[in-house]
């Protein structure tokens, strides 16, 4: 028991301030967007990327129909679900509810279906909703491939990157990797404390996309005058554009050059959310200095990020669980009995 929580609903106050990338135009490289989508990632490491176009009307559409998919599946029975237990670095199949850290000093208040891409390519072991309707949830799994493989594309060159050291390199399409589509639902607050929201923590692979038409989502928010001070702030949801952050493998790859950013969820007070994200991640053999500045395989990060996510609250690594960014343990943020504090940090 994690403690009783009380206290009025959220006023989902303050806003986070985040760039607007326009996906249309920066496939044009076009300067003004390139100019947005770089200081977004160096800066914050979290952009709008607007979808309003023509073009990418039909994927929206698949994720409108697949979402629908899912919500009806997320309330099988539970032994229905857990037939269908994560595998593969947990980057496809079921994690149940409770099995992670959460936000109050208990256990998670989210469980997720994700399908890894080169499974969905396969058509290995989809859940029967997936197989049903496979062309809407294979497409769409293609349709966020491509989008994100474009933003890398425009943040290698962004960053002065060319053919030898390009970010294409270490994520070659022909290459097994633990990209995945996840498709995640939370339950409403639990005021016993004991099942609450998605604990803080930054995404191990490269570049997620997130859909949501809900608030829950909060960013570890550079705020002061000069991007010293770190405070939670509330990622607004936005029709037709996706939340893009950066992670801890884009981090690592580019020399430390963009910010992999602190995030969590937390819980609607009376409404269960739902969300999609495509997770982008290197091929399995990428070799990358980790936050020791060791040359690590990318799947030993993943296995040391995971065994922090699923461990007690109290004996989490906060350090890892945040990408290893933080040099001064953890961070300037201070955890209470009844969440997170975030002190004023010098450091980063
Ligand atoms: O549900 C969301 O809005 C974000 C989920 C998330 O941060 C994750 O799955 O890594
Ligand atoms: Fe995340």
């Amino acid at each position: 028991m994690a403690g009783v929580l009380s206290g009025p609903a959220p006023a989902f106050k303050p806003v986070a301030k985040l760039n607007t990338v326009v996906f249309s135009k920066v496939l044009d490289r076009d300067p003004e967007q390139m100019d947005s989508l770089m200081t977004a990632i160096q800066t914050v490491g979290f952009f709008y990327l607007d979808l309003s176009d023509k073009y990418s009307e039909g994927m929206l559409k698949n994720l409108e129909q697949c979402s629908s998919v899912m919500k009806d599946w997320f309330s099988e029975p539970i032994d229905v679900k857990s037939e269908y237990k994560t595998v593969s670095m947990a980057s496809h199949g079921y994690k149940p509810i409770g099995s992670q850290a959460g936000t109050h000093g208990g256990r998670d208040g989210w469980e997720v279906l994700k399908t890894g891409t080169l499974e969905i390519a396969s058509r290995w072991g989809l859940i029967p909703p997936v197989e049903k309707h496979y062309e809407a949830f294979s497409t769409f799994q293609r349709q966020c491939d491509y989008v994100s493989r474009m933003l890398l594309d425009r943040i290698s060159h962004g960053l002065g990157l060319g053919a030898e050291s390009s970010l294409n390199r270490t994520h070659r399409g022909d290459c097994p990797s633990k990209s995945a589509v996840a498709y995640l639902h939370y339950i409403p607050m639990d005021h016993s404390g004991e099942n609450v929201g998605h604990n803080m923590h930054t995404d191990y692979g490269t570049l997620t996309l997130v859909f949501t038409p809900q608030w829950g989502l909060q960013v570890l928010y550079p705020a002061g005058p000069r991007g010293e001070d770190r405070e939670w702030q509330w990622v607004e949801p936005r029709p037709n554009c996706a939340i893009v952050n950066v992670a801890d493998v884009l981090y690592f790859l580019t020399g430390r050059r963009v910010i992999s950013a602190v995030h969590r969820v937390l819980p609607l007070p009376d409404k269960d959310r739902y969300s999609v994200t495509y997770f982008l991640r290197p091929s399995d053999d990428t070799l990358m200095p980790d936050a020791e500045g060791n040359t690590t395989n990318v799947m030993e990060w993943y296995t040391k990020k995971n065994n922090n996510y699923e461990a007690p609250a109290h004996t989490q690594d906060k350090s890892f669980l945040i990408g290893g960014l933080y040099k001064d343990g953890f961070g300037g943020i201070e955890e209470t009995a009844a969440g997170i504090n975030v002190m004023n940090r010098t450091k980063r």
